[in-house]
């Protein structure tokens, strides 16, 4: 059964709650009624998973209660745990992509549907934060093996182009013994390629080189996430952590990172129990398989890309 500490067990409530896309892509939000935790706020519909009760079930049931509609098919998206004063919460975010009937807030509640833009205006609980910072990410995130493994700048570039060309939306430029005139150079070209594409990327690096090089975000280090006091990119770029201990976990969500990278060292069982831990998203690590990585709690995959010959 559960390892964790008799009173923070007897604190933390499991708690299923959905993204529920319309055709243009918007979310449906609902406001916590006046008299409960966090009233007023606007939060991802759902509630509390009774003894028993799958994540599924629960919403199943509380979309029931609270929107009136049926949900047909749902399935995990990303896990979190947040620490309210007196409460922990550990949040089950589904993706709800089958359901019938007519959302209405059957509690009293106003509903409605926001962009993703729009959704991060607005008044939500502490937990929902580190959420909506990575919900527009491609959830494979494609790691560089370092320039090391290609022979020059531009068969780099001819390799990240082409991982571009199969579709990957999130990648990393490793800036870890390159020469800083080569990197400056080949930087500015892979965020161009990128831009053209759509793409984001992050400079896995020092977080004042990834500004100064334009890159989307910064994938940091534990070295350098255990010097950091405080976020050290503004919100509108990312800041993603590769962590393998539970103080690591800790400190990410300290200076307020959004996204964590975790190996999966010792099993899926091991792997599940410590994103339970985590306050941000998790990728799991050296991972293809997203389908299972989901199923266990993370939102998405990490791993190196391979150099081609
Ligand atoms: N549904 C939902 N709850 C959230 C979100 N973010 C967040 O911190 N929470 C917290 C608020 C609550 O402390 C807890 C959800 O419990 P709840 O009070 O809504 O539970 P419930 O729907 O089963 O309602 P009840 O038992 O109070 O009648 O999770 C979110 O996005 N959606
Ligand atoms: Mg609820």
């Amino acid at each position: 059964m559960s390892s964790l500490p008799e009173p923070m067990a007897r604190a933390e409530v499991l708690v299923a709650a959905a993204v529920i896309r319309d055709e243009r892509g918007r979310m449906l939000l609902a406001r916590r009624p006046e008299g409960k935790h966090l009233a007023g706020l606007w939060e991802f519909p759902g509630g509390k998973c009774e003894p028993g009760e799958s994540p599924h079930q629960a919403l199943v049931r509380e979309l029931h209660e609270e929107l009136g509609i049926e949900v047909d098919h749902s399935e995990p998206l990303l896990s979190l745990t947040h620490h309210y004063p007196g409460k922990t919460v550990r949040l089950l975010i589904r993706t709800v992509d089958a359901w019938h009937g007519e959302a209405h807030g059957r509690e009293g509640q106003a509903v409605d549907w926001y962009s993703l833009t729009d959704a991060r205006r607005l008044p939500m609980p502490a937990a929902d934060r580190p959420m909506l910072q990575v919900l527009d990410l491609q959830p494979c995130f494609l790691r560089d093996p370092g320039f090391d493994a290609f022979d020059s700048g531009e068969a780099f570039l001819g390799d990240w182009q082409a991982r571009l060309d199969a579709g990957q939306r999130f990648l990393e430029l490793n800036a870890d013994r390159v020469d800083p005139a080569l990197l400056e150079s080949v930087a500015g070209r892979c965020g161009e390629l990128a831009r053209r594409a759509g793409a984001r990327w992050l400079l896995n690096g020092e977080p004042a080189l990834a500004e100064r090089l334009g890159a989307d975000g910064v994938c940091l280090s534990s070295g350098v996430l255990n010097s950091l006091e405080a976020r050290p990119l503004p919100h509108d770029r990312l800041v993603v952590v590769a962590v393998r201990t539970a103080a690591e976990l800790e400190q990410a969500g300290e200076i307020d990172a959004d996204l964590i990278c975790l190996p999966v060292e010792a099993g899926w069982g091991d792997f599940e129990a410590r994103v339970a831990q985590s306050p941000l998203p998790v990728l799991a690590s050296e991972c293809e398989d997203l389908e299972t990585a989901r199923s266990h709690g993370a939102f998405g995959v990490a791993r190196v890309w391979k150099a081609e010959p």
